[in-house]
């Protein structure tokens, strides 16, 4: 049987009050809730430790940096036991196997380390906006190439929009988790996204978690806006 992809509510605020009514009020209708730069910054460790309480914690602090200094940061994020966290894949080869070193060393328990995700092309993204950087590829280009990459040097899983779900499972297979932001519910502002897809078409393409923030929490009813992706995902 195939596993329903999962949804993850971005809580992206710079109120600790905002974060935690948000984390009672639909927290539980969800299955992770994610805490970024914008809180962590703005409320600090504490703030993200209670918030996340009795969730799942997807910690998305996409770290790029020197090897010693991304893995010393994830050793020292160890205690707040997110199930996914992120670096950028672009960081190479010796960045991310030091990571997965790092992680593997503060949860000798195995079953309770964090799935390392590496972030490959980020959705808001395009093609132009890739060659502005100096990047010649195409984001699906790019995607696959630091995907095979980020996978090799050790990380469990990869972000990646929808749109390169079905390239990175036939050159990687089922096993890398893929956590997907870049989603708009039908009818939804895309913001400052560019490579977006609906629920429904992320889930075929074979998502394992989706990541949603405004078109749930900019809604008029957020539990209900998260209510109504969920029972998306329960009728693909
Ligand atoms: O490539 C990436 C990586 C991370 N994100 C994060 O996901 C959410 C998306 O929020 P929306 O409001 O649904 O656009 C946000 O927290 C980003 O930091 C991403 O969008 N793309």
């Amino acid at each position: 049987m195939t596993k329903r992809t999962r949804l993850i509510a971005a809580f992206d605020t710079n109120s600790r009050t905002q974060a935690e009514e948000w984390s009672s009020s639909l927290g539980h209708a969800v299955d992770a809730i994610k805490l970024g730069l914008e809180f962590t910054y703005a409320c600090g460790l504490d703030a993200v430790k209670s918030v996340s309480a009795g969730h799942e914690l997807f910690l998305d602090l996409k770290l790029h940096d020197i090897p010693n200094t991304v893995a010393s940061g994830l050793s020292a994020l160890a205690p707040l036991r997110p199930v996914l966290t992120t670096i950028h894949a672009c960081g190479g080869t010796e960045m991310i196997s030091r990571s997965r070193e790092a992680l593997e060393q503060a949860f000798p328990n195995d079953e309770k380390r964090p799935k390392l995700l590496a972030v490959t092309v980020l959705t808001s993204m395009d093609e132009a906006g890739l060659r502005e950087t100096g990047v010649e590829a195409t984001p699906r280009e790019q995607v696959l190439r630091l995907g095979k990459l980020a996978i090799r040097a050790g990380a469990d899983g990869l972000v990646c929009s929808a749109h390169e779900i079905t390239l990175l499972r036939d050159a990687l297979g089922d096993d890398p988790v893929l956590v997907v932001p870049g989603i708009r519910p039908e009818g939804s502002a895309s913001n400052d996204q560019k490579r977006i897809m609906t629920p429904t078409q992320a889930a075929k393409a074979g998502a394992d978690w989706i990541v949603v923030g405004r078109p749930i929490t900019r809604s008029p009813n957020p539990a209900k806006a998260a209510a109504a992706i969920m029972a998306e995902l329960a009728s693909v």
